[in-house]
């Protein structure tokens, strides 16, 4: 049968953002719409009180202001309109100056490298614009990132900055100012610029939140500038704050076309007309696609190299907001919806064997961009180009899949442009706010993360205490048990087995390999 009257009656086209969606393969009976519109009227009134400056955050008491970085008047007083303002105005004249060498380095010269030490929220936005935008044979600066607190993967980095330390720029970014891997990142460049004998202080900029560790360290150590970042905007929505703002602009990315493009699908998706707002809509395609409970995964696959890291930065967007233990009335729940995806056609050749024919799991969204690349193309096969294979996969999978009863929206811009990247990011935030509001979660916390991080810390102080022992206990060994017993931790035998086994992989402790495995032993 022609999906042609499905797709004509659920194909949403707005040709000023140069976006269309495309429901029609999520087999939503006809009453579904209507069904939801009553909860989609109350998500609509709950948004609305979030951007007037609700408590949208009970648990944090924080207000959610996201919106307001591309609309600074719509934020609830004068002085915090003024505030954004002034800081997109300030982020703008600081890249100004540091092309134009008005701001140089410790050693006087131009910065030509970006190094972005961020994690999280502080970093998955910056490296989806980076990766979509750059031009690395033609960005103002060339960036790149510490991400993690891998010994090897800085390495990694810094060998590519090898002789450039003189000329980098580093920027810092952490709302909290305590991420422990952001500190640890800002430690080990602040290390390398030392020992090529520059004066880090002059290379570094912080992007934090007021009264934090990050900012106290700028200021005593007289860093070149520090950017704000307020506590109501989340990590995980924070591109469009100085976070986001301040590596694009460096990168020389026009910033303005960010922001206007998601002011642009603000103002569309602020309408209460359902049919006319493709967050509200797609937001009511994930709840039939996962029965509102997360029943089913979201795969993103963009057509386009570019848009690679959409599916890693939407992963955060929507797992750290939805994944919720409770709703707010306190009920277990257990809410959210996984995500993954990296590209096609290239995941065509990966996991989309799975998707045709195994575990029926998931939805897909695809991503179509129409604009192949700057300038023409040349006909690999007569009359047919890279860019019509392309889509010829595109649409050939969408096909194969809805074929074999496999769901998928599909989500159509014209460009992968700074505006179209607005456009993006400001649709999937209200998404993720009006699905929130359909399955009665807070969207803006984030309390299972503290786990992991206390946990963290846990191993920290064992392994301080391992390492003293040992010193403490020269010319003795000890088996994981001994050792465990000796700090009056025997629960903790399996964590001790594990610091000791990379103690010992990294030269730090002396390990006798013995048969079982868990009697070889461990001396200083
Ligand atoms: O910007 P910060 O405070 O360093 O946090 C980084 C990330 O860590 C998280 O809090 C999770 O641990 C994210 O929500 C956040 O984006």
């Amino acid at each position: 049968m022609s999906t042609w009257s499905r797709f004509k009656k659920h194909y949403y086209q707005n040709a000023d953002l140069g976006l269309a969606l495309d429901i029609s393969r999520i087999p939503f009976p006809d009453d579904f719409l209507a069904a939801k519109e009553s909860a989609l009227q109350q998500a609509y009134t709950d948004m609305a009180a979030l951007e007037k400056g609700a408590i949208a955050n009970p648990d944090e008491n924080r207000m959610v202001g996201h919106y307001w970085l591309r609309a600074p008047k719509l934020a609830p007083t004068p002085e915090l309109a003024k505030e954004i303002s002034d800081t997109l105005a300030t982020i703008k004249s600081f890249a100004a100056d540091v092309h134009s060498g008005k701001i140089l380095s410790s050693t006087g010269q131009k910065f030509t490298q970006l190094l972005v030490i961020g994690i999280g929220g502080s970093a998955l936005g910056p490296q989806f614009v980076n990766h979509a935008l750059g031009q690395p044979a033609a960005d103002k600066l060339v960036v790149s990132f510490f991400d993690n607190t891998d010994p090897d993967g800085i390495d990694y980095v810094l060998a590519s900055l090898a002789g450039k330390l003189p000329e980098t720029l580093a920027v810092v970014i952490s709302k909290s100012g305590g991420t422990a891997e952001t500190r640890n990142g800002q430690l080990e460049a602040a290390a390398a610029f030392k020992a090529a004998g520059l004066d880090f202080t002059k290379h570094y900029v912080a992007v934090t939140g007021a009264g934090s560790k990050l900012e106290k360290t700028a200021i005593d150590q007289k860093w070149l500038a520090r950017f704000p970042m307020w506590d109501w905007v989340g990590g995980r929505t924070s591109e469009l704050s100085a976070v986001g703002l301040l590596p694009a602009a460096l990168q020389g990315i026009d910033i303005q076309a960010i922001l206007d493009g998601a002011a642009a699908m603000d103002v569309i998706s602020r309408s209460t007309k359902t049919a006319e707002n493709p967050a509200a809509l797609l937001a009511l395609m994930w709840y039939y696609a996962t029965d509102g409970k997360g029943t089913k995964d979201m795969v993103i696959l963009p057509y386009k190299d570019r848009l690679l890291l959409f599916s890693r930065y939407l992963q955060q967007l929507v797992m750290e907001s939805l994944g919720k233990e409770r709703d707010l009335k306190g009920n277990v729940v257990n809410q959210g919806i996984a995500v993954y995806g990296n590209k096609g056609s290239t995941d065509q050749h990966a996991y989309v064997q799975q998707l045709r024919d195994g575990v029926n799991n998931f939805f897909v969204t695809f991503i179509e961009v129409l604009k192949d690349r700057e300038g023409a193309s040349f006909d690999v096969d007569p009359g047919v180009t890279t860019g019509d294979y392309l889509q010829g996969f595109y649409l050939g999978t969408r096909d194969a899949l809805s074929e074999s009863n496999r769901s998928s929206v599909s989500i159509t811009v014209a460009d992968v442009s700074p505006r179209t990247l607005g456009i993006l990011i400001a649709l999937y935030e209200r998404v993720v706010g009006l699905y929130a509001s359909l399955v009665g979660i807070n969207a803006y916390h984030q309390p299972g993360v503290e786990a992991g991080k206390k946990a963290a810390g846990a191993v920290i102080d064992l392994k301080l205490k391992i390492t003293e022992k040992l010193k403490s206990s020269a010319g003795q060994t000890f088996t994981a048990d001994s050792l465990a017993t000796a700090l009056a931790v025997p629960e903790k035998t399996e964590l001790v087995f594990k610091v000791l086994e990379h103690l010992a992989a990294n030269g730090s402790v002396k390990k006798t390999t013995n048969t079982p495995w868990f009697e070889s032993t461990y001396a200083s």
